[in-house]
């Protein structure tokens, strides 16, 4: 069993539960009065390579990362170092996320809010939607094509726009078969966990011009941002080193600033 099937085995038990104390009908009407969507395709295609600042507590490759005893006031941090989007993780047994973390999160900050998990039923879409977010992930190797397809329109259906997560040339084709407007590229491997850097750089030119390019996990700092947006990265998103650090406000300016250099792609 890879780490993949073992975090969704877990995602699904956690689902199960929740599903037992709140109602698919209940959830909907909670969706209902929702704040609208934020719109996060413009914030994507608006100048400079764009900062996905992730709220992140632990990771299945090193485990706990930071305590984050208040995810808002770290979410306003990369807000006012000026990240473009706010990714929330809400997985819990390995990320120590939760959909509390979510709403916190979107309700102290005004750019559009990401939910990062394991998205494999629409249950979990409207829940995206009731507790927030405007982006929800859903992750290629996660999914058959079939399940794929489907969440890709159920979540536009209901305002949110789908961030599809791809680590080989075979799933950029399978999600642009899907629809998707915007494509994450992991450079981690959610089967082994290994990081390779160059994984964007080979696999983006299979990616049409039009569709927003997101390179995912590994950026350390600014020269990691320079080398993703070298290859085209429309933006980049960055957990780690951002939670791991003293000064997560001035760590997302650093990237931003390097993101705006003239040189680089300017919106479009
Ligand atoms: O912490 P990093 O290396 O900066 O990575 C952030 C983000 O890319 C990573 O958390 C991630 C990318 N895709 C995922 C899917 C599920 C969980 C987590 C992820």
């Amino acid at each position: 069993m890879s780490v993949l099937d073992e975090i969704i085995e877990g995602v699904r038990a956690d689902l199960a539960d929740r599903q037992r104390t709140m109602s698919l009908d209940d959830l909907k009407a909670r969706a209902a009065k929702a704040p609208a969507p934020r719109d996060a395709l413009a914030t994507l295609r608006s100048p400079g390579v764009g900062v996905v600042a992730e709220v992140k507590r632990s990771s299945p490759s090193k485990g706990a990362l930071a305590a984050i005893a208040d995810p808002a006031a770290l979410a306003r941090d990369y807000e006012a170092g000026g990240a473009k989007i706010i990714s929330v993780l809400t997985e819990r047994r390995r990320f120590g996320g939760s959909l509390d973390d979510l709403a916190e999160v979107r309700a102290n900050v005004d750019i559009p809010i990401l939910r990062k998990d394991f998205i494999v039923t629409s249950y979990q879409l409207w829940e995206a939607r009731a507790y927030g977010a405007d982006v929800a992930l859903l992750i290629v190797a996660a999914l058959e094509q079939d399940a794929l397809v489907s969440l890709v329109e159920r979540a536009e259906s209901i305002g949110l726009l789908p961030l599809v997560e791809v680590h080989t040339e075979e799933e950029v084709d399978r999600a642009l078969d899907a629809g998707a407007r915007v494509i994450g590229v992991n450079a981690r491997d959610l089967r082994t966990l290994r990081v390779d850097r160059e994984t964007f750089g080979r696999i983006a030119p299979r990616i049409p011009a039009g569709v927003v390019k997101i390179a995912e996990s590994g950026v350390r700092g600014p020269h990691d941002l320079l080398a993703y947006a070298s290859s085209g990265a429309d933006a980049v998103l960055v957990g780690e080193s951002l939670v791991i650090g003293r000064d997560p406000r001035s760590a997302v300016a650093d990237l931003v600033a390097a993101g705006a250099h003239p040189a680089l792609r300017q919106g479009g």
